[in-house]
């Protein structure tokens, strides 16, 4: 496929994530653009991404072949009702990485026969192991979706919904999802200083320990129970510590996190946006 150019609407955190992911796979700086409002982060994309910048958005849209809006749910009305005549004139293809901001929004701000694909993503990216769900509204032709598909795919996992609801469950595991793994590296590291080890050594164990995990979960076909079993000696020190999270309520604990990450993705749709 030909390379096409790509435009960051808002250059936070996922922005930089995202660009940093395709850049390190081999995209072009040259073919990114990105546009804030502030311009320490423009003046950093360009210093040390060595992408295109410009405060004016609309300029973004004139630019590139995909949109990609990454700015806060609580701004994207204001964007997209600034961006949508050029979006039209130009036929652009819309990518919106937002949470809680349905597609039934976007088409109300950005016009009804735009083509939009609605995705989330996660921060992994920045070192080309997201997560993306992807959903495209009925005006994203084959192609289309292909070519926002391989840019997601480009920083890693890419998967398709039908259903666009199953975005708020994504949202609450995968979107949010690192911070929960990093909540609990922050916890084991705490713990492993009060029993004696330095933050350091703490750190870099807990560290290599994630990492193991995640990579034996991936590379096995094997269920998450099962690998747990296979460290759980009988009677031995994990079997101590499982049960004292068992008994405590970690499963449902989880549960009620994940649940009130997706609740607050639905609330969020209807406070910020049209539906
Ligand atoms: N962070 C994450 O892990 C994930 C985030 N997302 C989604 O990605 C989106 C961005 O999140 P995140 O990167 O964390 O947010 P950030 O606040 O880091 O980035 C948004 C950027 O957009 C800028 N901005 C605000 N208004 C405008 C405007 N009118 N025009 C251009 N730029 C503007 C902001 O500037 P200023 O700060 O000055 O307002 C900021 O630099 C959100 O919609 C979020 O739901 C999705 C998946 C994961
Ligand atoms: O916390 C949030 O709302 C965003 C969406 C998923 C991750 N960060």
């Amino acid at each position: 496929m030909k390379t096409r150019t790509i435009g960051f609407i808002g250059g936070g955190n996922m922005a930089t994530s995202l660009m940093s992911g395709l850049i390190a796979s081999g995209h072009s700086p040259q073919q990114i653009w990105v546009s804030d409002t502030a311009a320490t982060i423009l003046q950093s994309h360009r210093d040390h991404l060595n992408v295109n910048v410009s405060n004016d958005n609309n300029k973004i849209v004139q630019e590139v072949d995909v949109v990609v809006l990454a700015v806060k749910p609580q701004a994207m009305r204001e964007v997209l009702l600034q961006i949508a005549p050029a979006v039209q004139q130009k036929k652009s293809l819309v990518v919106s990485i937002a949470a809680g901001i349905s597609q039934t929004s976007l088409a109300l701000w950005l016009g009804s026969d735009v083509a939009i694909v609605r995705c989330m993503p996660n921060t992994p990216a920045l070192v080309l192991t997201g997560a993306t769900a992807l959903h495209a509204n009925a005006n994203v032709d084959e192609e289309e979706k292909d070519l926002a598909e391989n840019i997601l795919r480009a920083v890693g996992l890419a998967l398709w919904v039908d259903d666009e609801a199953q975005l708020d469950a994504v949202t609450a595991v995968s979107g949010s999802g690192p911070a929960y793994f990093f909540l609990m590296m922050e916890a084991m590291e705490q713990a492993a200083v009060t029993m004696g080890l330095d933050e350091h050594t703490a750190r870099l164990l807990v560290q290599q320990t994630a990492l193991g995990a995640a990579k034996i979960a991936l590379e096995s076909a094997e269920s998450p129970a099962l690998l747990r079993e296979r460290v759980t000696s009988p009677g031995g020190t994990t079997q101590k510590a499982i049960e004292t999270f068992q008994e405590n309520g970690f499963a449902e604990l989880v549960s009620k996190a994940l649940q009130a990450a997706k609740e607050r993705s639905i609330e969020m749709s209807k406070q910020l946006g049209a539906d």
